[in-house]
């Protein structure tokens, strides 16, 4: 088998009853409801090969989480076919779940109270791995997330990229060959963030894992995958390279500054004189945001120029948010689904 997920026409809509208001309305909701239809997935299909690395994004409310949700077993499609891992995910559900590794930001698999180790511990029972399997496999990963000061400390204890570690751990114990994450590095710093990012990278190398993520965070996508397919409303609006989604909007970089002193838009303007470079106010005392071409001559001859003139607090590249890429598809018109 070489592809580790198949999606087929997969559709899933929401009923959504809402009550009509006063006594009247509450009667007449006794005999028939009003419900609306929301489409949360569209009609999509795609595949996912074994080992490959693919992000999922999408604004809010694409469907992002429906899908992983529907790929995971947790919800049922209303049409449409699912197979993953070989395996129907809500009709063969118990050996299903033993052949996929899941971390969700907000939910957690540790137990609050009682030391990570011990977690691990019930874990590798319910998940049935064997001493030596255990001992080999997650003697590696605690080694690699560095895992050995945290293992005696409960998880309440633990800072937010702690937990991170700690989780992703945990949905490995059983060495599962698909992975699905969501928003793996959300909240986190710098550090944790690259430590996590280098950590799927030798995981893939290492076993072959499949990994699917869900992510705002471009620098995410850019590390890891190679693929990206966006969403939108429940359709499939791109599927390929991040390198071409880039091309589309990577010819502008963003930076902002924050000002000693006030700064009007038109010295801004004048100071530059290029209509290709655009200011705009930021929130903010005295913060202004300019966008520019993005090469390297002019991004460091505006910031020589703007620093020279205005005695500046703060300045920083913005990082594009995958909403950015999504508005400004759409700006331009260049959505191919
Ligand atoms: N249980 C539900 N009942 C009704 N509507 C739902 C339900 N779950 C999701 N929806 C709706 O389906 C749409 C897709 O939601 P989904 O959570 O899949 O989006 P998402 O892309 O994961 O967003 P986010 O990035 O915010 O997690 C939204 O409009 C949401 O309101």
């Amino acid at each position: 088998m070489e592809n580790m997920i198949e999606v087929q026409n997969l559709h899933k809509e929401f009923k959504t009853f809402s009550s009509r208001s006063g006594v009247k309305g509450a009667f007449r909701d006794l005999f028939t409801r009003n419900y609306k239809i929301k489409t949360a997935v569209n009609n999509i299909s795609f595949s996912v090969k074994k080992g490959e690395m693919m992000a999922y994004i999408g604004e809010n409310g694409a469907g992002k989480s429906t899908t992983i949700k529907m790929l995971t077993g947790i919800l049922t499609p209303t049409a449409g076919n699912v197979k993953v891992n070989g395996f129907h995910p809500q009709k063969e559900r118990e050996k299903f779940v033993r052949s996929i590794g899941v971390v969700f930001g907000q939910r957690s698999q540790l137990w609050w109270d009682i030391a990570v180790q011990e977690s691990f511990r019930l874990l590798k029972k319910v998940y049935q791995v064997s001493d030596e399997q255990y001992d080999e496999h997650m003697g590696y990963i605690i080694k690699t997330l560095d895992l050995e000061p945290l293992l005696d400390q409960p998880v309440r204890k633990l800072s937010l990229g702690q937990r991170m570690r700690c989780e992703l751990a945990a949905a490995l114990i059983h060495n599962p060959p698909l992975l699905f994450l969501d928003e793996p590095t959300i909240g986190l710093d710098v550090l944790v963030k690259l430590k996590i990012r280098e950590f799927l990278k030798e995981l893939n190398e290492r076993y072959g894992t499949t990994i699917l993520l869900t992510t705002h965070d471009i620098s995410d996508i850019e590390a890891l995958c190679d693929r990206v397919v966006m969403l939108d409303e429940g359709k499939i609006i791109y599927d390929g390279k991040l390198e071409e989604l880039k091309g589309q909007w990577g010819e502008e970089k963003e930076i902002q500054f924050q000002f000693i002193k006030h700064v009007e838009q038109k010295d801004l303007v004048e100071l530059v004189g290029r209509t290709d470079v655009k200011w705009k106010k930021d929130e903010g005392e005295n913060v202004w945001t300019v966008s520019l071409p993005n090469d390297e001559t002019t991004i460091s001859m505006i910031i020589a120029k703007v620093v020279q003139s205005h005695p500046v607090k703060d300045m920083k590249m913005l990082e594009i948010s995958t909403e950015e890429i999504i508005r400004n598809i759409y700006q331009e018109g260049m959505s191919n689904g």
